[in-house]
């Protein structure tokens, strides 16, 4: 055989043997979290853009949920405003809170839809505030002092939790006769019409669950979880996420992944990933082939 004929019936050899998972997520809504992290290659977003309108093709309804933590740091600091973290969530004032949906509901959320409509598909651009989709109230997090281990509340300014998702506006972009893929920025809205600065993962997980999808796949720039040995953790139990966090296993921007991969879980999600979106159809490779990259929740 030449090198083409074999090429070619290698990739007739890999189609046939997605069928089973072409037929297990037929219909099925998959929602899926692009990190700020993993779209700074612009050949590996197209790469996204392709997939994501390949799942469409096939019959499978992704949504997309997408971070820019690195793109709003960026133009953060060359607006001279300093930005901090805290348990991985942005400490967000009324200035930087300006600067996160100038950013994320922007260029972030414009260029992805673009990608993907230039792939082929037909994608439409969104935040949480349309529609009302992720109603979000102010978070309420705490952490342990170090010194005195006393667990201390954390002011975050608009930092948002969802409170309620109406998902009206993404089942009337999903039906059928609309074929919309939606993409989603991160931007909640308040009772009181107040914005806030959601974490992706955490948005992601809320609309995941809302929508009762089969999967969530979180794409960063790790492999996965890793343990203390820096070592791919392939599987964690919801169970044990608590632990992984208290002893530190899990920190900076890893807690919201775990914790929204917990809470999706739990709220009737097949399962939820977190894989390497650094990797080439990494989306691809985790739902249609047996070797699933990255972390699996469940
Ligand atoms: N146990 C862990 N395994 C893997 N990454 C971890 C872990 N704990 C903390 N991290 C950090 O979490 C980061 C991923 O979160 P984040 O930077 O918010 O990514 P994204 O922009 O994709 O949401 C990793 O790059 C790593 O620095
Ligand atoms: C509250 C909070 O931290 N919000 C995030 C929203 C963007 C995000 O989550 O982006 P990544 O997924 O690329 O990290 C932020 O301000 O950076």
């Amino acid at each position: 055989m030449t090198d083409t004929a074999s090429q070619a019936q290698f990739t007739a050899k890999t189609l046939s043997e997605a069928l089973p998972y072409i037929q297990r997520y037929a219909g099925q809504t998959i929602v899926v979290k692009y990190g700020g992290h993993a779209m700074v290659d612009p050949a590996l977003s197209a790469g996204f853009a392709r997939d994501v309108v390949l799942l469409k093709a096939l019959g499978i309804h992704p949504v997309v949920v997408h971070g820019g933590g690195p793109q709003i740091g960026n133009l953060l600091e060359k607006l001279g405003i300093t930005s901090e973290f805290k348990g991985g969530l942005r400490v967000t004032d009324e200035a930087t809170m300006e600067v996160v949906e100038m950013v994320l509901s922007g260029p972030i959320n414009k260029s992805i839809v673009r990608a993907i409509n230039q792939a082929g598909g037909k994608a439409v651009g969104l935040s949480g505030s349309d529609g009302n989709l992720i109603r979000a109230e102010k978070a309420t997090k705490t952490s342990k002092d170090p010194d005195s281990h006393i667990e201390q509340v954390l002011d975050l300014g608009f930092v948002g939790e969802p409170s309620a998702v109406d998902t009206t506006v993404l089942l009337a972009m999903l039906r059928a006769d609309a074929n919309l893929i939606p993409v989603v920025a991160p931007v909640g809205v308040g009772a009181d019409g107040a914005r806030y600065n959601i974490n992706a993962d955490t948005a992601a997980g809320a609309l995941a669950a809302a929508l009762g999808a089969s999967r969530l796949l979180l794409l960063t720039d790790v492999a996965g979880v890793l343990d203390k040995d820096k070592k791919l953790m392939r599987e964690i139990p919801v169970a044990d996420i608590p632990g992984l966090i208290a002893d530190g296993t899990a920190a900076g921007g890893m807690i919201p992944k775990l914790e929204t991969a917990a809470h999706s879980v739990n709220h009737g999600v097949g399962a939820a990933v977190i894989l390497d979106g650094r990797a080439p159809h990494a989306l691809l490779l985790e739902l249609f082939t047996e070797h699933g990259a990255g972390t699996l929740v469940s």
